[in-house]
């Protein structure tokens, strides 16, 4: 146990691949927390898919013991915080736990979307910030002209600034001498009942749910009981213990302190990210630590078995991977088309690729996924309220009152030479000019509000092609707002098909349709009969392409000759094969359903 005035809790901001991990990596080993030798590439990106993403997904800490110059030791505890705007409610609790954070900004990039999203994060849980310049060693590092801009624009003194390169280990004896100096240490009252507030938990089959904690008040044992505030779950500490960077188990955590509690919770559910853990003595009688939401999947799709035999493996692998993630959903379904699957639902695109990917990668299934759609409020004539999360299942347009659906606020910070493509871009997705700002004699941050569906659909990829890769985003959600929005439906083969359903604004409807029916007529395979593509609102038609019907054998034009070649034909027809879906008497392969998602650049 570390008197307070010897703590100092911490993390690092940063845009993506500005250098928070590695700078992360050579405090570590500067504080000899873990040596060179046993210094793998980054300890703290610890998923293989982390790792292959470079990105980070969970939050976690670590603590290192530092001599300062004034030769006192301290317990620096660095917690890690995720990177994507995904995940932004997981950042602002592990800000929470913090008192101060290292601002991370590339020397020869400047300031970004996420810098500030994440700066203005840490500025509401009231840190302490410490602005570092990384990567001064590269030739093309300007550093003074990101000074001038961390004054100008995050309003912090130029002087305040560190320089550092993390990739050559400069400036890293600075950076910890600033955090023992200028982060302020933790203010918690050792005599009051426990308050921890959890800001990660994962899910291991030994210990059940490991919950991060940062200690507010009190103190907590192994032995203690702990009820949980917000989901009133009451359990036992299995085992107390702190990061170095493997698990160190002690027997008390006290007020001030960050690390981790075995709690024995079968599912991260009990132990939710941002509640707050006290003694069940005194629930209901103390208050919980502000700031806690439960977590809101804010993008759904469905996710159905290639092999319709694989659903109850395909329930079981979501299962698990729940345990380990409060913020994915998932109910059953049932597509007239793809047969049994499972609705779920995500924090966003990135976190829903993440999730099937693992699904294919540790579960080996194989998964169709229907295109992503937002939850809109339909409310109905008769007044009824009713949440849908799949387009198929709107009500029929004849009870509709009116719609609402879920819009973003949106910053993009780009050079000044595009801002006319962004607009362009942002105005053909309904979004709505809020505000410019000039960072620099040459770039702009703009702001605007629009729907969140607009933004699922490969926008992303749209802002970096139209900037070559210069513009950053970022958004949060801004609530909901009515629309004028109408359910499009695809026939094949006079079918519909339930899947393929998509919601567009009624302007849009027309192109939409055109284009995703042309689309579709790429993507289906012939097959030995002719196969009609219609897009229809209601009963009405609004376009069709005809897929021709199938004369030739594959096979044919290999004059029966060459056998490796026939057999590679057929290799590859089978790989086709893998994940196509039988439709009625058609086969539809995956890239039909995610078709819509790239609808946009051919349209704009
Ligand atoms: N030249 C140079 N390269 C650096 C420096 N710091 C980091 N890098 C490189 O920049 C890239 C991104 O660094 P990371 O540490 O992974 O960045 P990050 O901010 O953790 O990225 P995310 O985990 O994606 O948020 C890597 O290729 C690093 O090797 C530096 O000081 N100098």
């Amino acid at each position: 146990m570390t008197d307070q005035a010897h703590i100092r809790n911490f993390c690092i901001i940063a845009h993506i691949d500005h250098g928070k991990s590695t700078l992360a990596d050579r405090l570590l080993e500067y504080t000899g927390t873990i040596s060179s030798r046993e210094m793998t590439e980054q300890v703290l990106d610890q998923m293989e898919l982390e790792r292959e993403r470079g990105i980070t997904i969970k939050a976690q800490a670590v603590r290192m013991l530092y001599t300062a110059r004034n030769g006192e030791q301290y317990e620096l505890n660095l917690i890690d915080t995720p990177g994507h705007v995904d995940f932004t409610y997981e950042v602002s609790r592990s800000l929470a736990a913090c008192e101060g954070a290292l601002l991370v900004i590339d020397a020869t990039q400047g300031i970004e979307a996420q810098t500030l999203a994440n700066l203005y994060l840490a500025l509401e849980a009231d840190l302490t910030i410490i602005p570092v310049i990384n990567k001064i060693d590269l030739p093309s590092a300007d550093p003074e002209r990101v000074r001038q801009e961390v004054e100008d624009v995050i309003g912090l003194p130029a002087s305040e600034c560190l320089l550092a390169s993390a990739k050559e280990g400069i400036g890293v004896s600075e950076i910890l001498e600033a955090i023992v100096e200028r982060i302020p240490p933790p203010h918690g009252n050792l005599g009051r009942p426990l308050r921890a507030l959890v800001f990660d938990s994962h899910y291991d089959s030994y210990k059940g749910v490991i919950a991060y904690v940062r200690i507010v008040d009190g103190s907590v044992r192994v032995g203690d009981r702990i009820a949980m505030m917000a989901t009133g779950s009451v359990t036992e500490v299995i085992e107390a213990g702190y990061f170095q960077p493997r698990m160190v188990s002690t027997q008390i955590l006290s007020a001030g302190e960050v690390g981790y509690l075995a709690t024995g919770f079968k599912n991260v559910k009990d132990c939710r990210v941002g509640d707050t853990a006290t003694v069940p003595e005194v629930l209901g009688q103390i208050e919980p630590l502000p700031g806690y939401k439960p977590a809101k999947p804010m993008v759904f799709a469905g996710f159905y078995p290639v092999d319709s035999d694989d659903y109850p493996l395909l329930r079981e692998a979501l299962e698990r991977l729940q345990l380990n993630d409060a913020s994915l959903s998932f109910e059953p379904e049932t597509s007239a088309a793809l047969g049994f699957g499972f609705r779920c639902g995500f924090l966003g695109l990135l976190h829903m690729e993440i999730i099937q990917e693992r699904l294919e990668r540790e579960y080996g299934l194989r998964i169709l996924a229907t295109a992503p759609n937002v939850e809109y409020y339909v409310t109905k004539r008769n007044g009824e309220v009713v949440k849908v999360d799949n387009p198929s299942a709107f009500p029929p347009p004849g009870e509709i009152e009116k719609i609402e659906e879920p819009w973003v606020e949106l910053s993009i910070f780009s050079p000044a030479r595009y801002i006319g493509p962004i607009m362009e871009l942002v105005t053909a997705r309904r979004g709505v000019f809020k505000e410019m700002k000039y960072i620099e004699a040459d770039r702009v941050l703009l702001t605007y509000s629009m729907p969140l569906a607009e933004l699922i659909v490969d926008f992303h990829d749209q802002l970096k092609s139209r900037t070559q890769g210069y513009a950053s985003l970022d958004y949060s959600f801004a609530g909901y707002r009515e629309a004028d929005l109408v359910k499009l439906d695809i026939l094949v083969n006079g079918q519909p098909v339930d899947a393929l359903s998509i919601i567009v604004h009624r302007s849009e409807a027309y192109r939409r349709g055109r284009a995703l029916v042309e689309k579709l007529h790429k993507l289906i395979p012939r097959q030995l009969f002719e196969v009609p593509i219609q897009a229809a609102i209601g009963s009405r038609v609004i376009a069709r392409e005809t897929i021709k019907a199938l004369r030739k054998d594959v096979l044919a034009k290999c004059y029966g000759g060459d056998v490796t070649r026939k057999k590679k034909l057929l290799e590859k027809q089978k790989e086709g094969k893998k994940r196509m879906k039988m439709v009625g008497s058609v086969e539809i392969p995956q890239e039909a359903f995610m078709a819509v998602l790239s609808l946009k650049e051919d349209g704009e």
